[in-house]
């Protein structure tokens, strides 16, 4: 029962694996975005209501500034045999165990 003093958290983790919304959610397929954008509407990555993550819009800046600026400069090759399987799946975001990448520089 939730009185005075409890703590009530959503479980974000929890939601993101849930097999009614997110086919095979276990499996690592970032992809699952760009082939189904309404999913996008069903990640709740930083939180909603009062307490919802200060840090949105300057996380999203960096990240795009971050990402755009490495696109731009490199292609990205999977160093040895990527994984899709094994991904942690109560992690703060989905990620495989382990996934070794090589940059490969295409301009200075
Ligand atoms: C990809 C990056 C980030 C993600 C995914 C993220 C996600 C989250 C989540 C899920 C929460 C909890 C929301 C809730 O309790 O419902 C949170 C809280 C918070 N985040 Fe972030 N965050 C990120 C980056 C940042 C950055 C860059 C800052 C500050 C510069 C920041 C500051 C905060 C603060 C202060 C809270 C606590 C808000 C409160 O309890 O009132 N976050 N974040």
């Amino acid at each position: 029962m939730v009185g005075f003093g409890a703590l009530a958290a959503a479980q974000l983790s929890a939601l993101h694996v849930n097999e009614t919304v997110f086919e095979n959610p276990e499996k690592f397929d970032p992809e699952r975005y760009i082939r189904d954008e309404p999913l996008l509407q069903k990640i709740i990555p930083f939180g909603v209501g009062k307490r919802a993550c200060l840090g949105e819009s300057l996380a999203r800046a960096e990240l795009y500034l971050i990402f755009g600026n490495l696109l731009l400069r490199y292609n990205f090759k999977p160093h040895g045999k990527l994984s899709t399987a094994d991904v942690f799946p109560y992690s703060f975001a989905k990620r495989p165990f382990k996934l070794e990448m090589q940059f490969v520089k295409i301009r200075s």
